[in-house]
């Protein structure tokens, strides 16, 4: 059956049940007794109520035998967003939070980066990071892998394979990194950035996408910087980095950029902050800084867990918001010790609780602006909101089935509560023994599949 447009949906599933997702106006709207469909694409067809079953099977051809049906406790919510991840600190996550950035960078993180020429670790830890976060219920994920050109290559096809919509990026950096196995000079950092975006597009993954990643200011020099930033535009691609972590490494983008006015200015004199770009933490960034995110499209990743884990500082979130800039939640393992995007939803609650013990004139975040934050908000981050996010009809279909009452799971429920309940319930104390299924690109891709033997 055509629409107006001429288009004609074949519907592969139609569920009922409750459907909860944001929107620009609502941080949680709730749809009961809901029509979900998702056509042969992935993409969802329609949304409607369930008075409207008879028109909608007569026009898009199913019968209502076929729907299948939510249970009391369960409901749909957007797949998550973690807008910052490093793949390649997966393997210490949990482990290694005893020193500020710029120390731990040096006696953990380099050395294990370092590890990832060998690709049959690449693909240990790699396969791990992305199955895990998958059952977290994370859909999509923006990655930094290392230095390493294969073994980020591997990352891609490893996110394509088990079907996560992923941005990827070859990590960049040629300045200030003691560790002399660890390190690229600004030809090779240049060259092997289009050699591994050339051979990652030539894959033509529908879901995974190279993202232009100079690791930050302090490891690059203002020639990388230039050249990342001329390769993104010429490309159309995205960006991400870190910025205004913590104040020591403050300081050092002061003293080796001078000439700027600001950590911000610095990427904007290397044409790195456009409406692709998603920089990490910003935890110290200045209203000024953050006028010209807004000016520029730029977008932030909030990171919870890692900036308190490495006492790095305190995102007064509300600020950011007060800005319209663009704002989504990231885990950076392993910086921050969860692979949760459920986990920094309740660090970033924590956070503003923190800033409201400090100020009680601060307006505390919701947990319905949180749930926002963790789906479309990052979407939004990503510039990823025309495709996923939330339940708009011709979006792809990335999805939680989430059962607040799964057998064996951390939730009693002790009396019969409304759908905003299990969701607040589902947010402040559920796990992956919750996310019954998950859903990118209409796929089921939790529980995970084996390959049938041979
Ligand atoms: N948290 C964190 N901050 C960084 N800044 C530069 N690199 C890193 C990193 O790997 N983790
Ligand atoms: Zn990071």
């Amino acid at each position: 059956m055509a629409n107006s447009n001429g288009y004609t949906a074949e519907i592969m599933r139609v569920y009922r049940g409750t459907c909860i997702h944001s929107t620009q106006h609502t941080a949680v709207e709730i749809l009961e007794d809901a029509l979900l469909g998702v056509d042969v694409k992935g993409k969802i067809a329609f949304i409607e109520k369930d008075s409207e079953l008879d028109g909608l099977s007569e026009k898009f051809g199913f019968s209502p035998s076929e729907i299948t049906q939510l249970a009391q406790h369960e409901f749909f919510m957007p797949g998550m967003v973690d807008t910052h991840i490093h793949a390649s600190q997966y393997s210490y996550a949990g482990t290694a939070l005893d020193m500020p950035l710029m120390q731990w960078l040096c006696t953990y993180t380099f050395p294990v980066e370092s590890r990832f020429k060998d690709l049959e670790f690449a693909q240990r830890v790699y396969t791990k990071v992305v199955k895990r976060t998958l059952r977290n219920g994370t859909t999509t994920a923006c990655y930094h892998a290392t230095i390493h050109t294969d073994a980020t290559l591997l990352l891609g096809q490893i996110a394509n394979d088990l079907g996560q919509r992923a941005l990827v990026g070859k990590v960049c950096m040629d300045r200030n990194n003691p560790a002399k196995y660890y390190k690229e000079t600004c030809q090779e950092s240049q060259e092997e950035t289009c050699r591994f975006i050339a051979e990652l597009l030539d894959k033509k993954y529908p879901l995974v996408k190279p993202v232009v990643t100079p690791r930050f200011a302090p490891t690059c020099t203002g020639a990388l910087l230039g050249q990342l930033g001329a390769i993104a535009k010429n490309n159309n691609l995205h960006i991400q980095s870190h910025i205004s972590e913590n104040a020591e490494e403050i300081k050092l983008v002061k003293d080796l950029f001078p000439e700027s006015k600001s950590y911000t200015d610095v990427y904007h004199k290397h044409n790195l902050l456009t409406d692709k770009t998603v920089m990490a933490h910003g935890c110290h960034l200045t209203d000024e800084e953050l006028t010209l995110f807004r000016e520029t499209g730029t977008s932030l990743s909030h990171c919870p867990n890692s900036n308190i884990s490495l006492c790095s500082g305190v995102l007064n979130v509300r600020n950011v918001l007060n800005h319209k800039v663009k704002l989504g939640l990231g885990t950076d393992v392993a910086g921050g010790y969860s692979a949760s995007i459920l986990d920094a939803l309740r660090r970033a609650l924590d956070s503003s609780k923190i800033l409201t013990i400090q100020d009680p004139g601060h307006e505390t975040l919701t947990f319905e602006e949180a749930f926002r934050i963790a789906t479309l908000g990052g979407s939004q981050a990503l510039s990823l909101d025309d495709q996923t996010g939330n339940f708009e009809v011709g979006k792809d279909f990335d999805a939680l089935r989430v059962n607040v009452t799964a057998p064996g799971g951390p939730i009693d429920l002790i009396q019969s509560d409304g759908p905003k309940i299990l969701l607040e319930k589902f947010l402040n104390l559920g796990d992956d023994r919750n996310i019954v299924e998950v859903f990118v690109a209409g796929r089921k891709v939790v529980p995970f599949t084996e390959p049938k033997p041979e």
